[in-house]
């Protein structure tokens, strides 16, 4: 079924902005700093965790200054919708990276069934080391674990439903420039 649009430009016009472009862009240029400072000499394969991590992964790469290989992996549990349900592989990594370090990067830290059960999956099949960068990490007590947290993170939000730089509403809005969150969550 085809999104309703007017809803979804209802949605960014009540919605608040948590963050503008500049404050996400010293963010990110932040998190590159100390990648760069920390990983420039362990050539680590890179991988960006599709959809939702395409723009941060794009926007941080090209400010990090050491050669490094990047693929992608799509693991979703969300499918559109504001609440998560079970995790869905829906591309596995293709690159080796046997005995190589790792880096993932994606958009949010919500929940954070996905980067845990990503980072469990690059160390089962051989990464000597799984480093994690997170543009958002979301404040709550609902983690899968406690002590989950990523090597590197941009910004910390409440916790609403937020959308932009990647993050998605109803599929719509990754691409707005600006985290937002959703009226009334
Ligand atoms: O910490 P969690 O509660 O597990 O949620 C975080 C994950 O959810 C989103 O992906 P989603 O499942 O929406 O897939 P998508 O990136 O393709 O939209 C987001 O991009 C993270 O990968
Ligand atoms: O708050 C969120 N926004 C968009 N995608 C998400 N995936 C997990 N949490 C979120």
């Amino acid at each position: 079924m085809s999104a309703d649009l007017a809803h979804i430009r209802q949605v960014m016009e009540e919605a608040d902005c948590l963050f503008d472009e500049a404050t996400v862009e010293a963010a990110i240029s932040q998190m590159a700093a100390k990648i760069n400072a920390e990983l420039a000499e362990r050539n680590p394969v890179v991988f960006c965790v599709m959809n939702g991590g395409l723009i941060i992964s794009g926007k941080l790469v090209s400010q990090l200054n050491f050669p490094l290989e990047l693929s992608y992996l799509h693991a979703t549990r969300y499918r559109n919708e504001t609440t998560g349900g079970e995790l869905f592989w829906k591309a596995k990594p293709e690159i080796s990276f046997i005995d190589r370090e790792v880096l993932i990067i994606d958009d949010i830290l919500d929940e954070g069934h996905t980067l845990a059960a990503i980072i469990e999956f690059c160390k089962h099949a051989g990464a000597s080391a799984v480093h994690t960068a997170v543009l958002v990490d979301k404040q709550h007590d609902r983690k899968a674990r406690p002590d989950l947290k990523a090597d590197y993170v941009g910004l910390e939000c409440e916790d609403r439903y937020i959308f932009g730089y990647g993050m998605d509403y109803k599929g719509y809005w990754r691409n707005a420039a600006g985290i937002f969150a959703l009226k009334g969550h």
